[in-house]
């Protein structure tokens, strides 16, 4: 047995890439520079974020920095926000009719709720996975990961299209699996495949971040283990954000973690955050030792 069988902390193995067989890495740069302009993977801040829903206030002057890139956990009890802040951070919060906020979220120094920000470009450069995948299921795979480009009001050709879908499943892992039914219905895959079938929607608009709300809880271990796996080799391309209940997942797939709580009644803070290894060999604050040791959850 290897040592990473053994090692539950051991990060995964990025997926293997697929061999580009239909389109060159290249071509697909090309794609993406021509539809989106120049891609790379954005640093987001939060600075001092404040959330309420109606008069209550959920978060309190929470700020994180989110390195371009890596990959930061946010971990913590049930109900201290850790959500409502990933919805801050693309600009879904403010659907709910209730909730406001107060603060800045910058994506690469510029404020993504400044006054010429557009709530759509937000969208794009700042994707969303969430706990239970979301495919269109009538739609077929080949529409699912292209659905992204209209509501990003990107015109492609049928070319750039195909050369995208190619380039985007295999980011996502997934190509190897699907690429003799890419115009079956996206309801027909397994949950795992679906929840890839969503990363890779979201990676067809060439975001800088990618934001994901419990990827795996939906799902098996071996489904998960692929999800990390995909996870592994998008670190450096795109910028990770990631809720996960799971300390071992934190341990395993982040560079950073950052620790929120909710004392009784009040609003959620960040208690510590730093690199992921040291907060859970050497936790600064007790609090954190016993979240992350499983005293209190
Ligand atoms: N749409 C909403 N309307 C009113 N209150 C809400 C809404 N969404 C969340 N809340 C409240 O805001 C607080 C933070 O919720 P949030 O879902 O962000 O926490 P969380 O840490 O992500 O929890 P979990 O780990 O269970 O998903 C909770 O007290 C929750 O009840």
């Amino acid at each position: 047995m290897k040592l990473a069988e053994l090692n539950p902390f051991a990060r995964p193995a990025a997926a293997p890439d697929a061999p580009y067989t239909g389109v060159s890495k290249d071509a697909a740069e090309e794609v993406r520079a021509e539809l989106f302009g120049e891609g790379h993977a954005g640093g987001l801040v939060a600075d001092s974020i404040t959330a309420w829903f109606g008069e209550r206030k959920v978060l309190d002057r929470v700020s994180l920095d989110m390195k371009a890139g890596e990959v930061t956990a946010l971990i913590g009890p049930s109900g201290c926000g850790k959500s409502t802040f990933l919805r801050i951070l693309n600009r879904m919060h403010e659907m709910i009719p209730t909730a406001s906020l107060a603060g800045e979220v910058r994506l690469d120094g510029a404020d993504i709720y400044g006054p010429t920000e557009r709530i759509t470009a937000a969208r794009r450069n700042i994707g969303m996975i969430f706990q239970k995948p979301n495919p269109f299921p009538a739609m077929s795979i080949y529409d699912n990961v292209v659905a992204g480009l209209k509501l990003s009001g990107v015109r492609a050709t049928r070319d750039q299209k195909d050369v995208l879908v190619e380039d985007s499943l295999k980011k996502a892992a997934i190509w190897d699996e699907v690429k003799d039914r890419l115009d079956q219905p996206g309801g027909g895959l397994s949950g795992g495949q679906q929840q890839r079938l969503c990363i890779a929607r979201s990676l067809a608009v060439s975001p800088r971040v990618l934001l994901m709300d419990e990827p795996c809880s939906a799902l098996d271990p071996t489904s998960t283990r692929r999800v990390e796996e995909t996870i592994e080799s998008l670190r450096g391309q795109v910028t990770i954000v990631i809720v996960t209940h799971n300390m071992q997942q934190a341990h395993r797939v982040s560079d950073t973690t950052a620790f929120f709580l909710a004392s009784l009644g009040t609003p959620g803070v960040i208690v510590e955050h730093g690199d992921t290894q040291a907060m859970f060999d050497r936790p600064l604050d007790p609090r954190t030792h016993d979240y992350v040791n499983g005293v209190f959850g």
